[in-house]
């Protein structure tokens, strides 16, 4: 299909008298800009900030009728740049897709040619969803982690671990011979996080109880947060001496109370991720990771597949932090 006169399907979000109100539609194709492709988006996935657009989070969707989606793969259809021609295997995340402009969450999708990135050899369009934003998130927290903390120097926490990120970077760390301590409030999930390749699991209520002192016994070489308040805080706080904490999420709070002493008495780092807008060079040497040494051998036990008209019932789940793993929407028959 060529743009212009055809129209294609979406999940699309209308705001009715301050209400968020989702359903199927079929949408109008408009024409190309200089340098957009036109894709044929094959697989979506959900992310949290999806859950967030799709119900009215002006912080991330400033206007409505909306389609979410903050990650796609799928060929190009029509091309009016130069790095990229039709029948070219994309995958499209981050930027402004699915925030306010139209996402993954359609049958069609129109971009800048410079979101996109080659999808790399060793990994197929289905594979690149599984990871998805989560994934590229879970691959840049432990690039940067790595650079500073190495296996033989101890534990790494991950929090949020039955989560999108977090089963991904406790699957990916596993491989690449971590020792993985995971925090969940899930107790049904230990042997699930066992099997991704968790050491140890931490209940959810013991992290968020420690001790309020400025500083807390070091247990941990380095961690990946993925849900922000309390945890991060005692996290930081139980870091050993130059141990790095990455920080992605605010699914428990955006709020961190904190001193400054885990900085200035242990050399903690802390450092923050923005997969949005993590820069086109280093984005693609995370995918190119992700699809060859970091692969994690269960990729495919990680996710459930879903299409169009399953999303809302999992953006709920999502927003009840009832998921567990990736979800994959499928844009095809
Ligand atoms: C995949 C990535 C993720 O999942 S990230 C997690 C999901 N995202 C969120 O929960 C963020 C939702 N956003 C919000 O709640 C609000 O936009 C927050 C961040 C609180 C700011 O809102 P508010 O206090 O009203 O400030 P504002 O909109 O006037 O902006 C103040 C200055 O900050 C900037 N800002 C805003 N959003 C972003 C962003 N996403 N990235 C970078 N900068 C941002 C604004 O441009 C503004 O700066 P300036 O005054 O224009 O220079
Ligand atoms: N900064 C970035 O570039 C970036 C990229 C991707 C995701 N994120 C953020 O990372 C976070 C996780 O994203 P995801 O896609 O893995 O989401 P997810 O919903 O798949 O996972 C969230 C996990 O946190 C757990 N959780 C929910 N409420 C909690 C609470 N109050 N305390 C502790 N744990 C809680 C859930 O049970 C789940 O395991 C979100 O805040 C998302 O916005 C940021």
């Amino acid at each position: 299909m060529k743009s212009g006169k055809h129209t294609f399907k979406a999940f699309r979000v209308e705001e009715v008298e301050g209400n968020f109100i989702c359903s199927i539609k079929d949408i109008e194709l408009n024409p190309l800009k200089d340098n957009e492709i036109l894709v044929r988006v094959y697989y979506s996935s959900l992310n949290y900030k999806d859950a967030l657009s799709a119900t009215g989070n002006k912080g991330v969707t400033k206007t409505y009728p909306h389609t979410p989606g903050i990650d796609a793969v799928g060929i190009v259809q029509e091309s009016n740049s130069n790095k990229f021609i039709p029948g070219d295997p994309v995958i499209v995340t981050s930027y402004d897709l699915g925030m306010n402009t139209d996402g993954g969450f359609a049958e069609y999708i129109h971009v800048p040619a410079d979101w996109a990135v080659r999808l790399p050899e060793g990994l197929s369009m289905k594979e690149a969803m599984i990871y998805g934003t989560a994934g590229l998130t879970a691959g840049i927290s432990v690039l940067r982690l790595a650079e500073l903390v190495k296996p033989n120097d101890g534990k790494i926490i991950v929090s949020g671990a039955t989560g999108g990120v977090g089963t991904l970077t406790i699957s990916i760390l596993s491989k690449i011979g971590y020792s993985v301590s995971a925090i969940t409030g899930k107790q049904t999930e230990k042997d699930f996080l066992i099997q991704l390749g968790a050491n140890e699991i931490i209940p959810r209520s013991e992290i968020e109880n420690f001790d309020k002192k400025p500083l807390l016994k070091p247990m941990f070489a380095g961690a990946v947060d993925t849900v922000g308040g309390t945890i991060l805080e005692n996290i930081i706080k139980s870091t050993q001496p130059m141990g790095v904490v990455t920080c992605c999420g605010n699914v428990a709070s955006p709020k961190l109370e904190l001193t400054v002493f885990p900085f200035i008495l242990r050399g903690i780092s802390l450092i923050g991720i923005d997969s949005q807008s993590y820069p086109m060079k280093y984005r693609e040497i995370v995918w190119n990771k992700l699809a060859n040494e970091w692969k994690p051998e269960n990729l495919h036990s990680l996710y459930k597949e879903i299409k169009l008209d399953d999303l809302q019932h999992h953006i709920n789940l999502m927003l009840n932090g009832k998921l567990k793993g990736r979800i994959v929407v499928s844009l095809v028959d």
